[in-house]
């Protein structure tokens, strides 16, 4: 694909965000209403997702730009310890599962990313996390996949090319930042 062929196909998909923007902002009230709570986020999910996982969690426990209180976030993508040990011991279509066991609650709210809707160890623990009875979003591409079903609340980026949909993602997590500040800056 040429330089300008990508960079339209991101434009289009950015341009098309404003259909998705009630979801978006359904989504920061529940954060804030999950802080509020003295719940937590849990992330997680495969490849460029996981990397997706880790950043947003680390931009709630940090911060995103103002000055606020930490955040509780969590990514279950991140110990390699836990990884490595579960999928060779286990498999790795429960990798997150067992993390959402030992961590998660009732009142946490859970964002498993997967632009194919379809990866196993991202529905496995989604599933996990709705028998704890905590609140389930899932962040895929435009077709949704497995998880449209299985969700409690979809961010459906608007694009069916993994790489477009992982950069709707880390805007649409950029802007959730960007709103907790708004609500909870101390400066
Ligand atoms: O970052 C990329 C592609 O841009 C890859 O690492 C990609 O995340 C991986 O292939 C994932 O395993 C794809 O999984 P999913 O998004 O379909 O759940
Ligand atoms: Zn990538």
């Amino acid at each position: 694909m040429s330089f300008e062929n990508a960079l339209q196909r991101h434009m289009q998909t950015f341009n098309r965000l404003p259909e998705i923007e009630a979801d978006i902002r359904l989504l920061s009230e529940q954060i804030a209403a999950t802080f509020a709570a003295g719940g937590k986020l849990l992330f997680f999910g495969n490849g460029g997702s996981a990397a997706d996982s880790q950043h947003l969690a680390a931009e709630f426990v940090i911060r995103y730009k103002a000055e606020r209180r930490a955040l509780p976030a969590l990514a279950l993508t991140v110990d390699s310890s836990i990884l490595t040990a579960h999928s060779n011991d286990y498999s790795f279509d429960s990798v997150f599962t067992r993390q959402i066991e030992a961590l998660c609650q009732p009142r946490d709210l859970v964002i498993g990313l997967s632009t194919s809707g379809n990866s196993t160890n991202v529905i496995n623990a989604i599933e996990a996390a709705q028998t704890i009875g905590a609140t389930c979003w899932a962040w895929t591409g435009e077709n949704g996949g497995k998880l449209t079903s299985i969700a409690d609340h979809l961010i459906q980026a608007p694009s069916t090319e993994t790489a477009r949909i992982q950069e709707a993602h880390i805007f649409i997590g950029h802007w959730l930042c960007e709103e907790m500040d708004r609500r909870l800056s101390t400066n």
